[in-house]
């Protein structure tokens, strides 16, 4: 039965609750974000559903989203098969651990920007390399692997060699095509998994997280060798460090340290890589805006030196379009879900303990009612006034709250470095007489289409 004072809602039938008419939303609509969109024009900006047997609320617009967003009550992650059977059945806690690893490199922004310096180095010397043969490229994932470099130099301190990159970068792009961050049918349904393994996505789910783990595992091995032995940086090491030093009964172990690398690898990798594919995507579309990047980076860096993190203020049009892409990118994401810790409230409504919430970014990101003038209209003046840059309370990307992403910092720069460095070398366009689209495709985290881009050198 529907608890007193929950939020409105479609109609639950026994045992599958609403999850046939959000199936056939989802259908007809093309992605989660707009199906929910759908939802909250119908019942309002927080929707109650049941998917399964678990009570589900679909959060909406900006007010709503924002109170979700700072509610201590309502921001435990989900407990579910999901969420533990990839972390050795236990749950994992230690963001604190790893955001004092992150804000170490951020705060020593020498050693991120010479981590990020040389991956943009390493990205324009293989786009050089493709002008010497036909100069097209794949928009969409041609950074991907120096994105997932750069977070194994976070994670073990070193770059990635070739074959293990290799190895490492299939599973992550299995992982970004095949699981959604709103959970599967197996997690909705578990006792499917006994039945159907394979096609309630448990199969797929499991034996991509052990190819990851492995990875892992590998590189932990390996480090293990070598601690104490020669200075070295990066997460594992602190971490195994930190193992060694404490005492007694403690939240840190092994299992704890390889969840987190895990954590760290699947939201730093696909978040960032289709960022940028959003970018270029726009930066496509819209030659003038490129055009205009270009003659701000030549009046005030010219061409005798790269970008630098330093002149972030002094790009802001630049900035814009990092801010823009971000923008177009997330609206079109539903956040990782959460959990009601205890019974609470949600814009008037009454949230049982337990209850999953989903935020849907759109209504936030992406809506008129959320003060975007033409929301879809990629345009990246919005962020500027009087020449300088200009955020509006509601761009929240990485949300906000306890649970604010904690790769912020790290994402912003290399997408601005990267940007910055390839307009700054190269000019995109389009393939004659085929532009890319605006076709997004669901996976873990929005993506565009794959596209081609013609690159010249400046
Ligand atoms: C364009 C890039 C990125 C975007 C837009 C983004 C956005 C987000 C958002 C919206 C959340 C959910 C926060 C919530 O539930 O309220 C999140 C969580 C998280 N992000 Fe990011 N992120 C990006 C890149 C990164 C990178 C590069 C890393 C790692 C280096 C990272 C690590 C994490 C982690 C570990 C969490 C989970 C935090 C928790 O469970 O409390 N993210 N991110």
């Amino acid at each position: 039965r529907k608890p007193n004072n929950f939020p409105p809602g479609p109609k639950w039938l026994p045992i599958i609750g609403c999850a046939w008419e959000l199936r056939n939303l989802h259908k007809e609509k093309g992605t989660l974000s707009e199906a929910t969109q759908e939802l909250a024009a119908k019942y309002g900006s927080v929707v109650g559903a049941k998917v399964g047997r678990k009570l589900t609320v679909f959060v909406y617009g900006s007010k709503a989203y924002k109170e979700l967003l700072s509610k201590d009550d309502l921001n435990g992650r989900p407990d579910d098969i999901f969420a533990t059977s990839r972390t050795f059945g236990k749950r994992r806690e230690q963001k604190k651990f790893l955001m004092h690893q992150l804000k170490e490199i951020g705060f020593h922004k020498a050693v991120l920007e010479e981590i990020l310096a040389e991956q943009v180095r390493a990205i324009i010397h293989d786009i050089k390399k493709t002008i010497d043969d036909d100069g097209v490229i794949c928009a969409t994932n041609f950074f991907s692997v120096h994105i997932l470099d750069t977070l194994h130099i976070l994670m073990t301190g070193d770059t990635c060699g070739d074959e293990e990159m290799e190895e490492l970068h299939k599973a992550m792009n299995s992982f970004a095509a095949n699981i959604l961050i709103t959970g599967m049918l197996f997690s909705h349904f578990p006792f499917l998994r006994y039945i159907c393994p394979d096609y309630c996505g448990y199969n797929t789910y499991v034996n991509i997280h052990k190819r990851i783990i492995a990875f892992i595992s590998k590189k932990v091995k390996m480090l293990k060798e070598i601690c104490g032995s020669q200075p070295s940086r990066g997460f594992i090491p602190a971490y195994l460090e930190k193992l060694n030093s404490v005492k007694g009964k403690s939240s840190f172990s092994e299992e704890q340290m390889l969840a987190t690398c895990l954590d760290l690898l699947v939201a730093g990798f696909d978040s960032t890589c289709n960022t940028l594919g959003f970018v270029f995507l726009y930066l496509l579309l819209h030659p003038e805006v490129q055009e205009r990047a270009q003659e701000e980076i030549e009046s005030v860096i010219g061409r005798g030196r790269p970008p630098t993190l330093e002149d972030r203020t002094r790009l802001p049009y630049v900035e814009c379009i990092v801010l823009e892409s971000l923008r177009m990118f997330m609206g079109r994401a539903l956040v990782v879900p959460r959990r009601a810790m205890k019974d609470s409230t949600l814009n008037g409504y009454f949230i049982p303990k337990g209850t999953i919430l989903q935020g849907n970014a759109r209504g936030t990101l992406l809506d008129e009612s959320a003060g975007w003038e033409n929301p879809e209209a990629f345009n990246p003046e919005r962020f500027m006034k009087d020449g300088a840059l200009c955020i509006p309370d509601n761009f929240i990307p990485f949300s906000s709250g306890r649970r604010r992403c904690v790769g912020d910092i790290l994402a912003r720069s290399n997408i601005f470095l990267i940007v910055a460095s390839l307009l700054q070398t190269f000019n995109f366009r389009s393939l004659p007489g085929s532009p890319p689209k605006v076709d997004i495709v669901e996976g873990f985290t929005p993506s565009v289409k794959p596209f081609k881009a013609f690159v010249t050198l400046r």
